[in-house]
């Protein structure tokens, strides 16, 4: 892989919060960061794996055979215990193929309602795949461990990060600035491994 030929990458994501956490998590680096916010004529990719890594390898491969370029994909969720493991790969959408945070919010914290607060403890979890054109596609994660409460607290972020309490904290993923929600984030543990295995070519 040679250097120069390599400066750019597509993170193959249409999600606003990731592409602004991608963006801010490799800003530190030589190599331009685009997402397919700035591609709106691609195709929606049908995610039909069924594990988040699956996922993040159909979307990583799809626009690297699309773009001819190195490519990031980011398929995560949220893991609940007291829902055996629900909403998982079916996060986004929830409550609906509309992918509404708001409305999976609601509907998360209506199908918890009788759940004890000492019951109540989840995971974020994201993989993250990287697929080179002529090369193996691999795939890295990270969790982050908390609680769902039983309101929302917080504006920062997305999804569902103003009803996850991260307990040593005491804050909700969406109380903390994005500055700290990147040092401890399941995308930031993904993206920080991820970012080892690319030293060769971000530096
Ligand atoms: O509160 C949250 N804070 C996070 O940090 C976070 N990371 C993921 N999630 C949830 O998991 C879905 C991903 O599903 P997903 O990987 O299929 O992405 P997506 O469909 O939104 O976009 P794309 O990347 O596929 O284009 C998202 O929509 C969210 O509901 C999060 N919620
Ligand atoms: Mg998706």
């Amino acid at each position: 892989m040679s250097k120069q030929e390599n400066k750019q990458v597509i993170i193959a994501t249409k999600n606003k919060g990731k592409a602004k956490e991608f963006e801010k998590l490799f800003s530190p680096y030589d190599i331009k960061v685009r997402t397919l916010l700035d591609f709106p004529d691609v195709a929606d990719i049908e995610e039909t794996g069924i594990t988040f890594e699956e996922n993040a390898i159909i979307k990583a491969e799809s626009i690297s055979k699309q773009f001819h370029t190195m490519v990031i994909s980011d398929d995560s969720g949220l893991v609940v215990d007291a829902l055996d493991g629900r909403p998982g790969i079916y996060s986004a959408r929830f409550a609906g193929e509309e992918k509404d945070d708001e409305a999976n919010i609601q509907k998360l914290l209506f199908e918890m309602e009788t759940v004890p607060q000492e019951k109540r403890t989840a995971r974020f979890y994201c993989a993250i795949a990287l697929a080179i054109p002529g090369e193996e596609t691999i795939t890295v994660s990270g969790t982050c461990e908390g609680e769902i409460l039983k309101e929302k607290r917080g504006t920062h972020g997305f999804g569902y990060d103003p009803i996850f309490l991260i307990k040593d904290k005491g804050k909700t993923m969406a109380e903390l600035s994005s500055e700290e929600k990147n040092l401890i984030s399941h995308r930031a543990k993904a993206i920080q491994k991820l970012i080892s295995l690319l030293e060769d070519i971000l530096n």
